[in-house]
């Protein structure tokens, strides 16, 4: 009887003909030399001795599983050396679909071709051998991909059995593993966009952490402490990081922040990345109103608060009130512009959410103008759900002011509305006209 632990999940398309494969009763799966390669194949797995179709494994490793008690890395070594292996395409649960890399033409094409003698006639195969990889593998995997990868597992292997006995030999070998890691992460960003989106979302927190580091002693040498004025050293910090995700802005509308003195600037909020189209367009002596969870984020929290953005209290709308109603006071006392996200939180739905009162409220206080920006859908490069985040052009546009001279706490509603209805049209006009990702990864 098997017993299935929780282990790794992972997602092979061998996207070769596959004799060699075929479902044993027990639902693992084997190699016709009926190695056990400590595999249970879920139930969307397609496998058939007979179809010879290209097969897509969703694999699940159970460290008891059959003769051996492998790490899954070896176990994926040996389903390499069965020449089975054809790109690793995702680590932890993706949707069976999205590794669907190989059509069938193609496997059609292969078999027409080169199929190795060793993939065709796998009765052959002792599983033992480390011989070359077939020459048809390097079309689509680079051969010193597959090298590289099997050199990383097979010293992830010796680290592991030599561990116990001998730690002269276990470092040198840890040292052969850390060697490999870089490769291996550039097989995995190539391979898996499920890393590539985790990979660019851990990197753009790391990296901001890291910025928000320099940025503190630049902004108490700029200012001495809290204040305005340390926007322009975020602002200058940050505005690289858009090349390093591979985003792209288009701003239109620039003439519309010429407008002098203080105003209220309000725009759609769909990620944190929202920070970066923001510091394209950052006017001088301009600040944000934030919650007040974001100054608890480390660095980051930090250099916002040195860049003198004003936190609130969602939870608590008379706290938030009489924090904004000071707000309207300073800005005019100190001339400042406010950027406010009126929808009050975070929103990839395809449209805008409700606008909270508050921005409105302020600049019919202050008597400022408010000036929409609009960033486009970001549902081209970046997907939450699907885990996506490509390459990708996001459009800003800056729509004219409107005015609220004269303007007292009753017009407050029909400001709001006024300013959704322009914002939502524009919203919906760019994110239409935005091009097409120029990042796409075909899977
Ligand atoms: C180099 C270094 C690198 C690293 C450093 C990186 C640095 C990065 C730098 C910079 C990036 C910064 C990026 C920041 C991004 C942060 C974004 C966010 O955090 S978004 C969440 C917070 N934002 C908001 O919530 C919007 C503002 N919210 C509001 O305005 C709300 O209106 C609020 C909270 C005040 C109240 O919200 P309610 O949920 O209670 O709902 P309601 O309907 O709006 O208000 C309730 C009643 O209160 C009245 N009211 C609201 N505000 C008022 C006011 N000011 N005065 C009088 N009445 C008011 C309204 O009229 C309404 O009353 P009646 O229904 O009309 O009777
Ligand atoms: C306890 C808070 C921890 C937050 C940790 C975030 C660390 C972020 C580090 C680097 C990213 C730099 C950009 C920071 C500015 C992004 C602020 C932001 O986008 O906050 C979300 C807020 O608008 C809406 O929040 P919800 O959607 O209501 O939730």
């Amino acid at each position: 009887m098997m017993v299935q632990e929780p282990g790794w999940e992972f997602g092979l398309d061998t996207g070769v003909s596959t004799p060699t494969l075929a479902m044993s009763a027990t639902g693992s799966l084997v190699t016709t030399g009926s190695q056990d390669l400590g595999f249970n194949v879920s139930s969307e797995t397609r496998c058939s001795r007979q179809d010879r179709v290209p097969v897509s494994v969703l694999g699940h490793w159970g460290s008891n599983r059959g003769q051996r008690d492998e790490h899954p890395l070896l176990a994926l070594q040996h389903l390499y050396q069965h020449h089975l292996v054809w790109s690793i395409q995702g680590w932890t649960r993706p949707a069976p679909l999205s590794f669907q890399r190989n059509q069938q033409c193609e496997a059609q094409q292969m078999r027409g071709t080169s199929i190795p003698a060793a993939a065709a006639a796998p009765q052959h195969d002792d599983g033992d051998d480390d011989d070359a990889i077939p020459a048809t593998f390097s079309r689509d995997v680079p051969r010193w991909f597959l090298c590289l990868l099997a050199h990383f597992l097979s010293a992830t292997n010796t680290t592991t059995t030599t561990s116990s006995t001998t730690t002269g030999t276990s470092s040198s070998t840890r040292m052969d593993v850390l060697w490999t890691i870089p490769p291996l992460l550039l097989l995995l960003l190539w391979s898996s966009s499920t890393f590539v989106f985790y990979f660019k979302k851990c990197f753009y927190v790391a990296w901001m952490m890291c910025l928000a580091v320099l940025a503190i002693p630049l902004c108490l040498l700029k200012s001495g402490g809290r204040d305005v004025e340390n926007m322009r050293v975020i602002r200058s910090l940050v505005r690289h990081v858009k090349h390093l995700l591979g985003l792209r802005f288009e701003v239109s509308g620039w003439e519309h922040l010429q407008t002098k003195g203080p105003y209220v600037i309000i725009s759609n909020h769909q990620s944190s990345l929202d920070v970066l189209g923001l510091m394209e367009v950052l006017p001088d002596r301009c600040t944000m109103i934030a919650k007040k969870e974001l100054i608890y984020a480390g660095t980051v929290g930090i250099t916002c608060w040195l860049g003198g953005i004003v936190f609130i209290n969602r939870k608590k709308t008379s706290d938030a009130k009489s924090v904004m109603a000071e707000a309207a006071k300073t800005m005019l006392d100190d001339q400042i512009r406010l950027w406010v996200f009126p929808e009050g939180t975070r929103n990839q739905r395809g449209d805008l959410l409700p606008f909270k009162k508050g921005a409105f409220h302020l600049a019919v206080a202050a008597q400022a103008p408010i000036i929409p920006i609009v960033f486009s859908s970001y549902s081209n490069f970046y997907l939450r759900k699907e885990k996506q985040f490509n390459s990708g052009t996001i459009r800003l546009k800056i729509l004219p002011k409107i005015d609220t001279k004269g303007m007292t706490t009753e017009d407050v509603a029909s400001l709001l509305d006024k300013s959704f209805n322009l914002m939502r049209s524009a919203f919906l006009e760019v994110s239409d006209s935005v091009p097409q990702s120029n990042g796409t990864r075909c899977h």
